[in-house]
């Protein structure tokens, strides 16, 4: 390992996310004296990789096995939870023991979500392989799989005890997949830190090369702005103020699409048409300028990330968008921005101005 950065999300049992390269090693200070055996969670897709962190596991003298997950969305699945316990079961796994998750957001979602069910709770450290998994899915304690009905219905808080980020790993990731994952990183800086908003603007193409300084820094900067607001409010349970909800701008209606797409588009990729829905929302109702809700498109567009959306039908989105978290009753809550870095709620808008938003999304 070599200058590996720490971030520590702080809170009732803090936690450190290292990005560098070469990580492994730190895997057994994550893991704790206390842990046994380990489970390594991880995609069909990812069997080299969740074996060569099996052998290593072993090689440091745990006792360790592999527990291979369908790919991508497909693992979010109660009944893909439900495989998982039965070989915890099977090999025995008790409090002492815990569950390494290797992988995508759907991995370490699924795994996440399989230790805080275990025994009621048993440790987890993350390795994400994927961008979006480095700066958003794997840190923050947010688990969860889906249901017939809709996305990420079933879940737990369970934070990790650590997170590696491995930044090599990203190499080999599909070029799709690197920029889903900037979708969250642009949605951050909406929100929260325009800097990555500038960074992005420069050299779009320097912002999503892999093994580039900039993609680094952008890690850096997604990860402490999450780091610092799941500290204050794990729960999305704040009592003044938007809390954790900020990190769900986007989501309302990216989570929607997902859902009426059958989970055949990337979640970043429907997240960024939910930005420039949000941003349209928010625009239509007066509350954003004309400037920053055009910048959500060209932002996005120029690193290939979707802006348009031909999809729907708008009803079947709506009835998706009803089971949104933040929804409070028949209540939809969305998550808007004033102006960069604004964050604001914009509650039960009028379904013409939802209707109108919509419209602004046609190729
Ligand atoms: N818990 C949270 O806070 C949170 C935050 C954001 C997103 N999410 C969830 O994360 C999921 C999306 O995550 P994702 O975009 O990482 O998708 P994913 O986990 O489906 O991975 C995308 C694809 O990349 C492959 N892959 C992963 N790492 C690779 C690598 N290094 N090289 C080559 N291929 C690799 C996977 O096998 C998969 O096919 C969604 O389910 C979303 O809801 C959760
Ligand atoms: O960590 C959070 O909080 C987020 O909202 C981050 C989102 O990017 C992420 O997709 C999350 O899984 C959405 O959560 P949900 O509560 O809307 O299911
Ligand atoms: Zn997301």
């Amino acid at each position: 390992m070599s200058g590996a950065t720490r971030i520590t999300v702080g809170g009732e049992r803090p936690y450190d996310v290292v990005v560098g390269t070469g990580l492994l090693g730190e895997l057994p200070a994550l893991l704790g004296p206390a842990v046994r055996r380990v489970a390594v969670v991880h995609p069909r897709a990812l069997a080299a990789t969740g074996e060569a962190v099996r052998e290593d596991l072993v090689a440091q003298g745990y006792e360790a096995i592999a527990l291979e997950t369908p790919d991508a969305e497909e693992a979010k699945t109660a009944q893909v939870a439900a495989f998982c316990w039965g070989v915890l079961g099977q090999a025995g796994f008790t409090r002492s023991d815990a569950v390494v998750g290797v992988g995508g957001g759907a991995t370490t979602d699924l795994a996440g979500f399989v230790a805080a069910t275990w025994l009621r709770g048993v440790r987890v450290v993350h390795v994400p392989t994927t961008l979006l998994g480095m700066v958003d899915a794997a840190v923050g304690g947010k688990t969860g799989i889906n249901t017939a009905e809709g996305k990420n219905l079933v879940g737990a808080f369970h934070e990790p005890a650590g997170v590696l980020c491995d930044l090599a790993t990203l190499e080999s990731l599909p070029r799709n997949d690197l920029v889903s994952g900037l979708a969250e990183v642009v949605k951050v800086g909406f929100t929260s830190d325009p800097r990555i908003l500038e960074l992005v603007e420069a050299d779009p193409a320097e912002a999503s090369r892999a093994d580039g300084p900039v993609l680094r820094e952008l890690v850096e900067r997604a990860v402490a702005v999450k780091a610092r607001v799941v500290a204050a409010d794990l729960r999305e349970s704040a009592a003044d103020g938007l809390g954790r909800e900020v990190l769900n701008y986007g989501h309302t209606l990216g989570h929607a699409v997902e859902k009426v797409e059958r989970y055949r588009w990337r979640h970043g990729a429907a997240v960024s048409v939910g930005l420039v829905f949000a941003a349209e929302l928010a625009r239509l109702a007066g509350r954003l300028p004309d400037a920053v809700a055009d910048r959500h498109r060209t932002v996005l567009a120029s690193l290939g990330l979707p802006t348009t959306y031909a999809g729907g039908p708008w009803p079947r989105l709506l009835e998706a968008m009803k089971v949104d978290k933040k929804a409070r009753g028949d209540l939809l809550r969305f998550v808007v921005l004033e102006d960069l870095a604004r964050p604001a709620r914009l509650e039960g808008p009028d379904p013409a101005l939802l209707a109108a938003a919509f419209g602004e999304l046609a190729p």
